[in-house]
């Protein structure tokens, strides 16, 4: 994949998100990501939310929650919703086949459950989030506390080895009050089958491969977009 380029990396973050807004129209519901790329889209939609687009949104995050309500965006509560119209989010990985990997911001219970309400699901992300195969980005696992020994039993008995997060030295602590685990599993041949694996585990809330939740991915490289769908 070579060297990064930060500059080039956060002005393809911001084209993959402003093309992502043209698919939101006056009176949807949207579903509002959490990290850099989906702010982008947040702050966008918020410029267009003073200038009179009539939308109201479901946050993933605390953080974005606060985000969308400095520009005005009404936020609804998750918990009362059956369906959103379209989802904005980012990807820490992303195949062609639409498969991801996400929670790198520790938001991906929240992240899971409006991208499954979803009717229009759209991931935005620079290209360097395009992989052949998920697994270099670790798998983020968001864990209750009560069960950190048991399920890092489980990922260990899958090959995989886990790591918990810590962010400045402390335990990383999810906008749910749980624990996220960074697991190894190298290289993923069989996504699907790994993700059913984890649903599987008792105590482990949610995991980051995101599999059959993307209708869309928007991709910039240099000015340019591709769209994989
Ligand atoms: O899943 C996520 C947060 O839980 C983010 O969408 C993912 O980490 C990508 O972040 P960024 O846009 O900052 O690269």
């Amino acid at each position: 994949m070579g060297t990064i380029d930060k500059t080039q990396q956060d002005a393809e973050k911001r084209v993959a998100a402003l093309e992502a807004i043209r698919f939101i129209k006056d009176g949807d519901v949207v579903g509002l990501g959490t990290g850099s790329t989906a702010k982008y889209a947040i702050e966008e939609i918020g410029k267009r939310v003073q200038n009179g687009l009539t939308i109201t949104a479901a946050a993933s995050s605390k953080k974005t929650d606060e985000l969308a309500r400095s520009y005005g965006i009404e936020i609804l509560d998750l918990q009362t919703l059956s369906s959103i119209d379209v989802s904005i989010d980012g990807a820490d990985e992303f195949t062609e086949s639409l498969n991801l990997i996400k929670g790198g911001g520790g938001a991906l219970f929240r992240e899971k459950i409006i991208a499954s309400l979803s009717k229009n699901r759209i991931i935005v992300a620079d290209a360097s989030k395009k992989v052949e195969k998920l697994g270099a980005f670790k798998v983020p696992i968001e864990v209750i506390p009560l069960a950190l020994q048991y399920v890092t039993d489980q990922i260990t008995k899958l090959r995989g080895s886990s790591l918990l997060r810590q962010i400045n030295n402390e335990t990383f602590i999810t906008d749910n009050g749980n624990y996220i685990i960074d697991a190894d599993f190298g290289l993923i041949d069989y996504p699907e089958e790994l993700a059913r694996s984890l649903n599987q585990i008792d105590g482990l809330l949610a995991h980051g491969l995101f599999i059959g939740l993307t209708s869309k991915v928007i991709m910039a490289i240099n000015n340019g977009v591709v769209v994989f769908e």
